[in-house]
């Protein structure tokens, strides 16, 4: 057996002992460990379907982890995805496979819980059956959603479209890079007008579960279906957009989808990764549409933010997180939030397996060694590579190839203009740097750059955003 397979046997007899028959029966027994990843000490574990997982890592996340930790003495993430998915159920997307009026769990099906057991009640397991349907996380609101001046232009959009669908901003385009609170702002949306209106069609799809929809209606030739439910949609909230590239079909469904609620005054909210008109393999027809109503960027957070994420999210979790330690955290991890919450669960799993109960900054050092060797605060040119090819999607290598297609060459000219601008190295050292180029080559990339981005008001954010990035 396995050792991992050996520590669920324990596990789920260590929590016999302590929980009620009911709740192991409807909890417990229906996760399925997934894999143990020894260089992250993550242990990833299934839960059949949303529900159950919403209630899981709501009541047994730290209990479970605290038995992993025991029992590999060291300190184990445990992180729930929903069965058959493939993605981390972090990330709060729901990526379960609907057909396209999937049904909410029937009651009959949900599980019967203990008295002394945190168990739903009547009018909760209602409104889980609703927000089922609609697949929203109910944890992602406008109420823990951390505003700063990063996003508070797209909180405040996505408020007004909240209070008035269909008449204010239709769609609303939000973009920016990962994790940065975009699938967060899309379902505290879903959450505020399901508040304001139980009876509201809202539904949340990511791109990929949009495509895999389309190809089972093709398939089964329930095309009529799939139209009839997406149309009758007061809110559509479409998730990483850019999902759609190359993928005709789809495109061509939600053309058709998107008129028929447009034309309706049904609201679309809709992410991605970048804005309209940079989306490759996107139809022209439907980045005007995407580009008819507003667009906002959201910004990786700045300092102050990053801090009051942490200070927040740690109060939720239960941790006592003085402020200095949260500065230094934030000082140190700057790139988005999700990266931040994973450094506080590490943290805290640190702390809890050494019996620390208040959080220092040596704990801090100790608990996130690796991460932070890796973004000692220092820039360097192979950062600025890193990062720069990251927000182009390209390979890092192509920093450093010959290959000239513009796609890879105005990121490697921008990626010049940023070591330049951010290190002290000279024109010679950041040629050399770059795959052995004349300092003549990237002197013409600086002075391209910074001609160019006075112009390009979209070119000068993606430094902006990129600047911001590498500097925290
Ligand atoms: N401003 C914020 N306040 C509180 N939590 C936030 C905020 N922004 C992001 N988060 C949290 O960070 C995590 C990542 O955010 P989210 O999944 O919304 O990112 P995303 O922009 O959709 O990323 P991706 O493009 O990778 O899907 C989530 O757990 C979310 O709740």
């Amino acid at each position: 057996m396995t050792s991992m397979n050996e520590f669920w046997q324990t596990c789920v007899r260590r929590l016999e002992q302590e929980l009620p028959p009911q709740q192991i029966s409807a909890w417990i027994k229906p996760l399925v460990p997934l894999a143990f990843d020894e260089t992250q000490a993550l242990l990833r574990v299934s839960a059949p379907n949303r529900f159950k997982l919403d209630w899981v890592r709501k009541n047994f996340l730290h209990q479970i982890e605290s038995l992993a930790t025991e029992y590999y003495e060291r300190p184990v993430q445990v992180s729930f995805e929903l069965a058959g998915s493939t993605g981390s159920a972090m990330r709060g997307a729901p990526s379960a496979a609907p057909a396209p009026a999937v049904p909410a769990i029937p009651l009959s099906e949900r599980p019967h819980m203990a008295a002394s057991a945190p168990a739903p009640g009547p009018a909760a397991v209602a409104a889980e059956a609703v927000h089922d349907r609609s697949r929203l996380h109910t944890d992602l609101t406008f109420d823990n959603f951390v505003t700063g001046k990063a996003n508070q232009l797209a909180r405040a959009a996505a408020l007004q479209v909240a209070e008035n669908p269909g008449v204010s901003y239709n769609p609303l385009f939000l973009y920016g890079g990962v994790g940065l609170g975009k699938t967060h702002l899309i379902h505290a949306i879903g959450n505020a007008l399901l508040a304001s209106n139980a009876n509201a069609r809202v539904r949340y799809v990511h791109a990929d579960q949009y495509v895999s929809d389309v190809v089972k209606a093709y398939q089964r030739k329930a095309f009529d279906d799939f139209k009839r439910y997406y149309h009758s949609l007061d809110l559509l909230l479409i998730d990483d957009i850019q999902f759609f590239a190359g993928k005709n079909r789809t495109q061509e469904e939600f053309f058709y989808a998107f008129e028929a609620m447009v034309a309706q005054r049904k609201q679309i909210i809709i992410t991605s990764d970048t804005y309209p008109k940079e989306l490759a393999n996107i139809d022209s027809r439907l980045i005007s549409r995407f580009d008819s109503g507003l667009t906002v960027a959201i910004e990786p957070p700045e300092l102050e933010m990053r801090v009051a994420i942490l200070l927040r999210k740690s109060k939720t979790e239960g941790i006592t997180m003085p402020e200095e330690v949260a500065f230094f955290i934030a000082k140190h991890l700057r790139s988005n939030v999700r990266e931040l919450e994973g450094a506080l669960r590490k943290v805290s799993a640190y702390a809890r397996f050494h019996g620390r109960e208040v959080l220092s900054v040596d704990v801090c050092k100790e608990a996130l060694k690796d991460l932070l060797s890796v973004s000692n605060g220092q820039i360097t040119v192979e950062n600025i590579q890193k990062t720069v090819a990251d927000f182009y999607k390209i390979k890092v290598a192509d920093m450093y190839s010959k290959r000239r297609p513009a796609n890879i060459a105005l990121p490697r000219q921008i990626a010049m203009y940023l070591a330049k601008e951010l290190t002290q190295k000279s024109l010679p050292e950041i040629g050399d740097l770059f795959g052995g180029r004349d300092h003549t080559t990237v002197l013409h990339a600086v002075r391209k750059i910074s001609d160019a981005r006075l112009k390009q008001t979209e070119l000068n954010h993606a430094l902006h955003v990129l600047e911001q990035t590498l500097k925290g």
